[in-house]
Protein backbone atom coordinates (compact mmCIF):
# COMPACT_ATOMS: atom_id res chain seq x y z
CA UNK A 1 0.00 0.00 0.00
CA UNK A 2 1.05 3.54 -0.88
CA UNK A 3 2.00 5.44 2.55
CA UNK A 4 0.00 8.22 3.37
CA UNK A 5 0.96 11.53 2.78
CA UNK A 6 1.70 12.63 6.50
CA UNK A 7 5.00 13.55 7.76
CA UNK A 8 5.42 12.30 11.41
CA UNK A 9 6.83 14.93 13.74
CA UNK A 10 9.48 13.27 15.54
CA UNK A 11 9.67 16.15 18.52
CA UNK A 12 11.42 13.10 20.75
CA UNK A 13 13.56 14.03 23.85
CA UNK A 14 16.30 11.80 22.58
CA UNK A 15 17.61 9.68 19.75
CA UNK A 16 16.43 5.96 20.85
CA UNK A 17 12.67 7.55 21.07
CA UNK A 18 12.75 8.87 17.90
CA UNK A 19 14.42 5.75 16.13
CA UNK A 20 11.51 3.58 17.50
CA UNK A 21 8.83 6.15 16.59
CA UNK A 22 10.07 6.02 13.28
CA UNK A 23 10.27 2.80 12.49
CA UNK A 24 6.67 2.31 13.88
CA UNK A 25 5.23 4.60 11.42
CA UNK A 26 6.91 4.43 8.31
CA UNK A 27 5.17 1.76 6.98
CA UNK A 28 2.13 3.70 6.81
CA UNK A 29 3.52 7.38 6.14
CA UNK A 30 5.57 8.60 3.53
CA UNK A 31 7.97 11.01 5.50
CA UNK A 32 9.21 12.04 9.07
CA UNK A 33 10.19 15.41 10.46
CA UNK A 34 13.24 16.23 12.55
CA UNK A 35 12.65 19.29 14.43
CA UNK A 36 15.00 21.34 16.35
CA UNK A 37 14.61 19.45 19.88
CA UNK A 38 16.66 16.73 18.07
CA UNK A 39 18.69 17.91 15.49
CA UNK A 40 20.04 21.08 17.82
CA UNK A 41 20.84 17.66 20.72
CA UNK A 42 22.31 15.14 18.24
CA UNK A 43 23.11 16.96 15.14
CA UNK A 44 23.66 15.19 11.34
CA UNK A 45 23.80 11.83 12.15
CA UNK A 46 19.76 12.18 13.71
CA UNK A 47 18.94 11.54 9.81
CA UNK A 48 20.38 8.42 9.87
CA UNK A 49 19.29 7.12 13.17
CA UNK A 50 15.40 7.42 12.25
CA UNK A 51 15.62 7.01 8.35
CA UNK A 52 17.18 3.48 9.19
CA UNK A 53 17.02 1.17 5.92
CA UNK A 54 13.71 2.02 5.12
CA UNK A 55 14.46 4.54 3.20
CA UNK A 56 11.27 7.30 4.10
CA UNK A 57 11.68 10.38 3.43
CA UNK A 58 13.34 13.22 5.64
CA UNK A 59 11.88 16.55 6.43
CA UNK A 60 14.48 18.57 8.34
CA UNK A 61 12.48 21.35 10.05
CA UNK A 62 15.00 24.16 11.15
CA UNK A 63 13.26 27.07 10.08
CA UNK A 64 16.37 28.96 9.22
CA UNK A 65 15.50 32.91 9.62
CA UNK A 66 18.96 34.76 9.38
CA UNK A 67 20.33 37.26 6.40
CA UNK A 68 21.14 35.98 2.89
CA UNK A 69 24.44 34.74 3.18
CA UNK A 70 23.95 33.09 6.59
CA UNK A 71 21.21 31.13 5.71
CA UNK A 72 22.95 30.09 2.17
CA UNK A 73 25.61 28.80 4.72
CA UNK A 74 23.70 26.74 6.95
CA UNK A 75 21.36 25.89 3.29
CA UNK A 76 24.76 24.22 2.53
CA UNK A 77 25.88 22.98 5.65
CA UNK A 78 22.77 20.94 5.56
CA UNK A 79 22.01 20.30 2.08
CA UNK A 80 24.83 17.40 1.89
CA UNK A 81 22.52 15.38 4.47
CA UNK A 82 20.13 15.37 1.12
CA UNK A 83 17.12 15.95 3.78
CA UNK A 84 13.83 16.00 0.98
CA UNK A 85 12.66 19.54 2.46
CA UNK A 86 13.64 22.16 4.73
CA UNK A 87 12.42 24.76 6.14
CA UNK A 88 13.23 28.67 6.74
CA UNK A 89 10.44 31.37 7.52
CA UNK A 90 9.26 33.58 5.24
CA UNK A 91 9.68 36.51 6.80
CA UNK A 92 13.39 36.29 6.19
CA UNK A 93 12.48 37.90 3.00
CA UNK A 94 12.50 37.12 -0.86
CA UNK A 95 16.43 36.98 -1.00
CA UNK A 96 16.81 34.86 2.03
CA UNK A 97 14.56 32.56 0.57
CA UNK A 98 16.13 32.87 -2.56
CA UNK A 99 19.83 31.90 -1.24
CA UNK A 100 18.53 28.93 0.41
CA UNK A 101 16.98 27.93 -2.83
CA UNK A 102 19.81 28.24 -4.73
CA UNK A 103 22.22 26.93 -2.08
CA UNK A 104 20.49 23.28 -1.93
CA UNK A 105 19.28 22.12 -5.48
CA UNK A 106 18.32 18.50 -4.80
CA UNK A 107 16.10 19.94 -1.48
CA UNK A 108 12.55 21.40 -1.65
CA UNK A 109 12.80 24.01 0.50
CA UNK A 110 9.57 25.14 2.36
CA UNK A 111 8.75 29.24 3.14
CA UNK A 112 6.94 28.50 6.50
CA UNK A 113 4.16 31.57 6.11
CA UNK A 114 2.95 32.15 9.73
CA UNK A 115 3.42 29.25 12.45
CA UNK A 116 0.12 27.19 13.41
CA UNK A 117 0.29 28.39 16.84
CA UNK A 118 -0.42 32.25 16.20
CA UNK A 119 -3.71 33.00 16.84
CA UNK A 120 -4.91 36.29 14.88
CA UNK A 121 -4.41 38.12 18.13
CA UNK A 122 -0.99 36.88 18.58
CA UNK A 123 -0.33 38.16 15.02
CA UNK A 124 -1.49 41.75 16.31
CA UNK A 125 0.84 41.38 19.21
CA UNK A 126 3.90 40.92 16.55
CA UNK A 127 2.55 44.23 14.85
CA UNK A 128 1.27 41.94 11.68
CA UNK A 129 -2.22 43.83 10.21
CA UNK A 130 -4.84 42.02 9.15
CA UNK A 131 -6.21 38.23 9.35
CA UNK A 132 -3.69 35.53 9.03
CA UNK A 133 -5.59 34.17 6.48
CA UNK A 134 -4.07 37.67 4.44
CA UNK A 135 -0.50 37.40 5.93
CA UNK A 136 -0.35 33.77 4.89
CA UNK A 137 -1.38 34.56 1.41
CA UNK A 138 0.96 37.57 0.99
CA UNK A 139 3.77 35.55 3.13
CA UNK A 140 3.06 32.86 -0.41
CA UNK A 141 2.91 34.41 -2.88
CA UNK A 142 6.21 36.21 -1.80
CA UNK A 143 8.11 33.07 -1.22
CA UNK A 144 6.95 31.69 -4.67
CA UNK A 145 8.19 34.68 -6.54
CA UNK A 146 11.51 33.99 -4.69
CA UNK A 147 11.92 30.06 -5.92
CA UNK A 148 10.17 28.44 -3.07
CA UNK A 149 8.58 25.05 -4.14
CA UNK A 150 7.06 24.51 -0.85
CA UNK A 151 4.97 26.49 1.73
CA UNK A 152 3.94 25.57 5.29
CA UNK A 153 0.68 26.78 6.12
CA UNK A 154 -2.47 25.65 8.48
CA UNK A 155 -5.04 23.35 6.80
CA UNK A 156 -6.96 26.73 7.58
CA UNK A 157 -5.45 28.56 4.76
CA UNK A 158 -4.54 25.99 2.71
CA UNK A 159 -7.39 26.34 -0.03
CA UNK A 160 -6.62 30.19 -0.52
CA UNK A 161 -2.89 29.28 -0.51
CA UNK A 162 -3.98 27.01 -3.50
CA UNK A 163 -5.99 29.17 -5.48
CA UNK A 164 -3.04 32.24 -4.95
CA UNK A 165 -0.44 29.74 -6.08
CA UNK A 166 -1.48 26.78 -8.20
CA UNK A 167 -0.98 23.30 -8.43
CA UNK A 168 2.74 23.00 -8.61
CA UNK A 169 3.87 23.97 -5.03
CA UNK A 170 4.00 21.61 -2.54
CA UNK A 171 1.69 22.78 0.15
CA UNK A 172 2.62 21.57 3.96
CA UNK A 173 -0.02 21.88 6.33
CA UNK A 174 0.98 21.03 10.30
CA UNK A 175 -1.99 22.52 12.84
CA UNK A 176 -3.76 19.03 12.02
CA UNK A 177 -5.89 17.21 14.40
CA UNK A 178 -7.71 14.24 14.43
CA UNK A 179 -11.60 15.08 14.79
CA UNK A 180 -12.48 15.60 18.60
CA UNK A 181 -8.25 15.33 19.20
CA UNK A 182 -6.75 18.48 21.68
CA UNK A 183 -5.56 21.12 19.60
CA UNK A 184 -2.43 21.90 22.43
CA UNK A 185 -0.68 24.56 21.46
CA UNK A 186 -1.76 24.81 17.88
CA UNK A 187 -4.32 27.88 16.99
CA UNK A 188 -5.61 27.27 13.79
CA UNK A 189 -6.00 23.24 12.97
CA UNK A 190 -8.22 21.43 11.11
CA UNK A 191 -8.93 17.27 10.34
CA UNK A 192 -6.64 15.63 8.79
CA UNK A 193 -9.43 14.50 5.77
CA UNK A 194 -10.36 18.33 5.86
CA UNK A 195 -6.81 19.38 4.98
CA UNK A 196 -6.07 16.81 2.31
CA UNK A 197 -9.57 18.02 0.67
CA UNK A 198 -8.87 21.53 0.88
CA UNK A 199 -5.43 20.67 -0.99
CA UNK A 200 -2.61 19.82 1.24
CA UNK A 201 0.00 18.04 -0.21
CA UNK A 202 1.74 16.60 3.16
CA UNK A 203 0.18 16.93 6.56
CA UNK A 204 2.64 16.89 9.62
CA UNK A 205 1.14 15.24 12.58
CA UNK A 206 3.10 14.99 15.75
CA UNK A 207 1.65 14.58 19.44
CA UNK A 208 -1.65 13.04 18.43
CA UNK A 209 0.99 10.17 16.71
CA UNK A 210 3.61 9.98 18.72
CA UNK A 211 1.63 10.95 21.92
CA UNK A 212 -0.65 7.86 21.39
CA UNK A 213 -0.03 4.44 23.48
CA UNK A 214 0.68 2.82 19.63
CA UNK A 215 2.02 5.39 17.43
CA UNK A 216 2.14 2.58 14.62
CA UNK A 217 -1.47 2.00 15.12
CA UNK A 218 -2.55 5.45 14.81
CA UNK A 219 -0.58 6.54 12.20
CA UNK A 220 -2.41 3.11 10.02
CA UNK A 221 -5.30 4.20 11.24
CA UNK A 222 -4.96 7.81 10.32
CA UNK A 223 -3.31 7.16 6.88
CA UNK A 224 -6.73 4.73 6.74
CA UNK A 225 -8.91 7.10 6.86
CA UNK A 226 -7.34 9.54 4.17
CA UNK A 227 -7.50 6.87 1.93
CA UNK A 228 -11.36 6.64 2.22
CA UNK A 229 -12.18 10.57 2.65
O1 LIG B 1 3.80 26.57 11.48
C1 LIG B 1 4.31 25.52 11.93
C2 LIG B 1 5.51 25.03 11.44
C3 LIG B 1 6.01 23.86 11.96
N1 LIG B 1 5.36 23.20 12.93
C4 LIG B 1 5.94 21.93 13.43
O2 LIG B 1 5.04 20.86 13.16
C5 LIG B 1 4.97 19.96 14.25
C6 LIG B 1 3.56 19.88 14.75
O3 LIG B 1 3.50 18.97 15.83
P1 LIG B 1 2.12 18.63 16.58
O4 LIG B 1 2.59 17.78 17.73
O5 LIG B 1 1.26 17.88 15.61
O6 LIG B 1 1.51 19.91 17.03
C7 LIG B 1 5.99 20.44 15.28
O7 LIG B 1 7.18 19.72 15.08
C8 LIG B 1 6.21 21.90 14.93
O8 LIG B 1 7.54 22.32 15.21
C9 LIG B 1 4.17 23.68 13.40
O9 LIG B 1 3.53 23.09 14.29
N2 LIG B 1 3.67 24.83 12.87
Amino acid sequence: MTPAPIAVALDAPDLETAARWASLVTPHVSTVKVGLELYLRYGPDVIASVQGASGVKVFLDLKLHDIPNTVAGATRAVARLRPAILTVHASGGPAMIQAAVEAAPHTEIAAVTVLTSLSAADLAAIGVGGSPEDAVRRLAVMSVEAGAKALVCSPREVAGVRAAVGPGITLITPGVRPAGADSQDQARVATPEQALADGADLLVIGRPITGSADPGATAASIAASLRRS
